[in-house]
């Protein structure tokens, strides 16, 4: 095979190789029918059943792949796009609702080292993996240089080890910190993982189709399809309740009393949505898993 040749008409896409992007992605090609084979250490895939190979790289490199148009879609997160300042030259496709958390400045918590407001962190050391937004940010605090150190992993572990005042990293759940001995005492951006695409891509159709696939399958993990009978007269209540992405879809039953409503509605939501339907007098209240949809 030869892969050069084979690539030359297709759309690159860009996937996260490890880390915690990875297996997210995966999923999202599978609903969006994304079919293809990765043999072994090999980092480029040729799709089966589309004019796209997808291009398995580190989560931050991907951002300035997309945005100097070495490829043309990318899956990363908003913080790698910001920290290689390519937000200019890229076009975010979609938000996909994962990969959210915050990159903060955290030091320590206790003890001789302890530090509680980042004011007084100006002029001091920081380790981080995330220079230019680190930098950027302790700039507009204070006009004093504050020393900023590239590490590119394990960054929590620099202030147990001496080499920093605080660092600037991610954080989710906060267990890492924590363990670490650090408290958040400052937040940097707020961040999760989005579709990215060189807005020069020569082939937009197979863009455009990728990217509904992909919001059709974000879309369908965030709604489910809620299906139930009300009295007609309580109608107008319960289209308050599932008003739908449009309307709700009514359906007319054998009893003339009675109507059958379906209707879609955020899962976030779907427990307290099935209680107020039950105030109102609503039955056989269903619901189901949407797998796969175009809105
Ligand atoms: N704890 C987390 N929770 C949610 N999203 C995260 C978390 N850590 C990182 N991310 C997101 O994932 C992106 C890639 O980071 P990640 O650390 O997974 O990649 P990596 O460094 O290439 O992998 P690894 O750390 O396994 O070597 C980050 O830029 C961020 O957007
Ligand atoms: O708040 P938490 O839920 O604990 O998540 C935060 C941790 O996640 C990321 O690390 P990752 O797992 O990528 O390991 P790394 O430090 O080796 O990159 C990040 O760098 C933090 O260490
Ligand atoms: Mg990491």
């Amino acid at each position: 095979m030869d892969l050069f040749a084979d690539l030359s008409d297709r759309l690159l896409f860009a996937v996260p190789k490890k880390g915690r992007l990875h297996e997210r992605c995966l999923q999202l090609l599978e609903g969006a029918d994304v079919q293809f084979r990765r043999n072994h250490r090999h980092d480029i895939a040729l799709v089966h059943n589309l004019p796209v190979a997808l291009v398995f790289l580190p989560a931050a490199d991907i951002a300035k792949f997309v945005g100097e148009g070495n490829v043309h879609l990318g899956i990363t997160g908003r913080d790698i796009v910001e920290e290689t300042e390519q937000s200019d030259k890229v076009e975010q496709a979609l938000a996909l609702g994962f990969g959210k958390c915050k990159l903060s400045v955290q030091a320590p918590a206790r003890g001789p080292q302890a530090v509680h407001q980042v004011e007084d962190l100006v002029g001091k050391r920081v380790v981080t993996s995330f220079t230019q937004l680190s930098s950027k940010y302790f700039a507009e605090l204070d006009q004093r240089p504050t020393e900023i150190k590239y590490v590119g992993g394990s960054v929590e572990a620099a202030c147990a080890l001496g080499l920093a005042d605080c660092i600037v990293d991610l954080v989710e759940s906060g267990e890492t910190m924590r363990a670490a001995g650090l408290h958040a005492i400052a937040n940097v951006l707020n961040t999760e993982a989005i579709l990215i695409r060189n807005p020069r891509v020569r082939d937009n159709s197979v863009a455009q189709k990728l990217i509904a696939r992909i919001e059709g399958v974000i879309t369908a993990q965030r709604y489910v399809l809620c299906n139930y009978n009300c009295l007609r007269s309580r109608l107008p209540a319960a289209s308050k309740i599932t008003p739908g992405r449009t309307a709700p879809t009514i359906s007319t039953l054998e009893d003339d009393n009675h109507v059958a409503v379906s209707s879609m509605v955020l899962k976030s939501e779907v427990a307290n949505i099935m209680d107020r339907l039950k105030e109102i007098g609503a039955t056989d209240i269903l619901v189901f898993n949407i797998n796969n949809c175009r809105v």
